[in-house]
């Protein structure tokens, strides 16, 4: 079976041919988007394989993305379709600062109807890496409910959970209930990657390395802070229970796109974890994809192999960073 699984909420992008507005734009060539789904490609194109969970309407846009992540040698079996909801997709317009508009087209959705005994169906032989997000989890109760379970089965079989919380505000009830439910999560993982705001936000606490001891108090093994351009920093404990920390600088680049920079990381940390890399190099990887995912438009056509990874790491010079 696949060494990586993950759950989510696959969605088709529709991505504007002109920049700046929607309304200058004459043809929106078609890709796809999702979370999940680039850390899974990411995590594919540095050669491991991944089974995708998630449930999908019986349209064209369910058809478009089951084909594709066939394609490619997704495992696919852990996808359900379903009449009466149909498939959730967005609008994307580029901006010159980076940061893109995105417009949603998800509520009610196939996925966000998917429920927890869709864990029942699923095989965890072999699996080595759970990866979940706070978005699939902020959809309904159900969905956080099916991430719950699927995190408490993945690890009865053995697997480490990675989970990036990726905060959306606007699927949640109230900042509040984003912020509990998040952390309960958090709690139940072996590695959790928040960006420093993201951190802030969910433990309540300024200091990177207060925020680290907050997680690793609950249980959590390993906590990665995103520094955004300037790199990350990763914290674990020694057997005799002090703080070890690792900063390593990102690579200098040309942003294009930020969309996607932590699915990229996301992807680096965990094909690092499979590979057993030491932690500076564990987040150099991971650094490398992030910022090879600026560079590009899509959300996750420039995710690299691995020898555009070892390329990259070879010939880029590095930011400076400090915590
Ligand atoms: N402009 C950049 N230059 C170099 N590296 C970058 C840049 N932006 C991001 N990265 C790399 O990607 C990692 C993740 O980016 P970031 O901190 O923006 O994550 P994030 O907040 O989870 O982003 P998002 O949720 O938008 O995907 C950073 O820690 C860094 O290693
Ligand atoms: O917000 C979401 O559900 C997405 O997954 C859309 C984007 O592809 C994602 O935000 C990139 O991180």
């Amino acid at each position: 079976m696949s060494e990586v699984m993950t759950i989510g909420e696959p969605m088709v992008n529709l991505i504007a041919d002109s920049p700046e507005t929607f309304m200058e734009a004459r043809t929106l060539p078609r890709q796809m988007a999702g979370a999940e789904f680039n850390v899974a490609i990411g995590v594919q194109r540095q050669g491991h394989s991944v089974s995708y969970v998630t449930t999908l309407g019986n349209d064209w846009q369910g058809d478009l993305i089951v084909d594709y992540m066939n394609g490619i040698g997704f495992d696919t079996t852990g996808i359900r379709r379903m009449d009466g909801a149909a498939t959730g997709y967005q609008l994307k317009v580029r901006s010159s600062d980076g940061e893109p508009k995105v417009i949603y087209f998800r509520a009610g959705s196939a996925a966000s109807q998917t429920t927890p005994d869709i864990v029942d169906d699923l095989s965890f032989d072999g699996l080595k890496v759970l990866h979940v997000t706070g978005i699939f989890s902020a959809l309904t109760d159900k969905t956080y409910e099916t991430v719950e379970r699927l995190i408490d089965t993945a690890k009865q079989h053995g697997a480490l959970v990675t989970f990036d919380p990726n905060p959306r505000p606007t699927l949640w009830d109230s900042e509040q209930s984003m912020i509990e439910a998040t952390n309960k999560l958090a709690a139940k993982a072996d590695v959790f990657m928040p960006g420093l705001s993201e951190g802030r936000l969910f433990s309540g606490l300024e200091d990177p390395r207060a925020i680290a001891d907050y997680y690793m108090d609950m249980g959590v093994s390993k906590v990665i802070i995103k520094l955004g351009a300037e790199g990350s920093v990763l914290f674990e404990r020694d057997a005799d229970g002090n703080r070890l920390e690792t900063v390593v600088p990102s690579f200098v680049v040309e942003v294009v796109d930020t969309v996607g920079a932590g699915d990229g990381f996301a992807a680096g940390v965990i094909t690092g974890l499979l590979e057993g890399l030491d932690d500076e190099r564990l987040l150099e990887r991971a650094n490398a994809v992030g910022a090879i995912q600026v560079t590009s438009v899509s959300d996750s056509e420039g995710l690299p192999t691995t020898q555009e990874l070892a390329d990259f790491i070879a010939s880029t010079p590095r930011q400076e960073v400090s915590l």
